[in-house]
């Protein structure tokens, strides 16, 4: 089903699990800001309205979407007590062929740290061809990406605390 017939934004609160005590991190690329902070703030906002403290929401800033791997990759060697971490960026296509690769290098990247940690990685990095689509998916019509990032970072932390109870 593609974004543009469901709401990013629409969660049931009844199917998600309580999330009081978890833990998460957020690494925003500063490329496209005013995207990746409308981003920023739905997934902090569906963390508060599911449960999670602020204190227990850490965020850390990277230039652009491709250094989202490297930042993601020592918040998770620096604080080994979260439940998950959400990548966020905006990457839009330019003139060259540049979008293809930074697309690319994040997308493999952030597959390869949720192999070799224990901590998942959310991928919220919006791949779009304008500006307008990434603005529809960062609070705009089509919902809030951000929004869905956190719910799917609480459900991922959840099956991470599972999987460990059954060890
Ligand atoms: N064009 C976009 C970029 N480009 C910058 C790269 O992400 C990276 O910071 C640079 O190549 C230095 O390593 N980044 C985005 O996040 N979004 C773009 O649209
Ligand atoms: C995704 C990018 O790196 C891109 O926005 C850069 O623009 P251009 O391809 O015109 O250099």
């Amino acid at each position: 089903m593609a974004t543009e017939n469901k709401n990013l934004s629409q969660y049931d609160k009844t199917t998600i699990p309580n999330a009081k005590n978890f833990r998460f991190g957020i690494v925003v690329s500063e490329w496209n800001e005013e995207i990746t902070e409308g981003l920023f703030q739905g997934a902090f906002d569906a963390f508060i309205d599911c449960g999670v403290v602020k204190e227990n929401i850490v965020r850390w800033n990277v230039p652009g979407s491709f250094e989202l791997v490297y930042g993601c990759k020592k918040m998770q060697e620096s604080f080994d007590m979260l439940d998950a971490v959400i990548a966020i960026g905006s990457v839009i296509q330019g003139e060259t062929k540049h979008f293809d690769f930074v697309c690319d290098g994040v997308t493999q990247g952030i597959k390869d740290l949720n192999i070799a940690s224990d901590i998942p990685v959310i991928f919220c990095v919006l791949t779009d061809n304008t500006l307008q689509q990434s603005i529809d998916r960062s609070g705009g019509k089509h919902g809030n990406k951000g929004t869905e990032a956190a719910i799917a970072a609480i459900k991922m932390a959840q099956l991470r605390k599972d999987a460990t109870f059954y060890k």
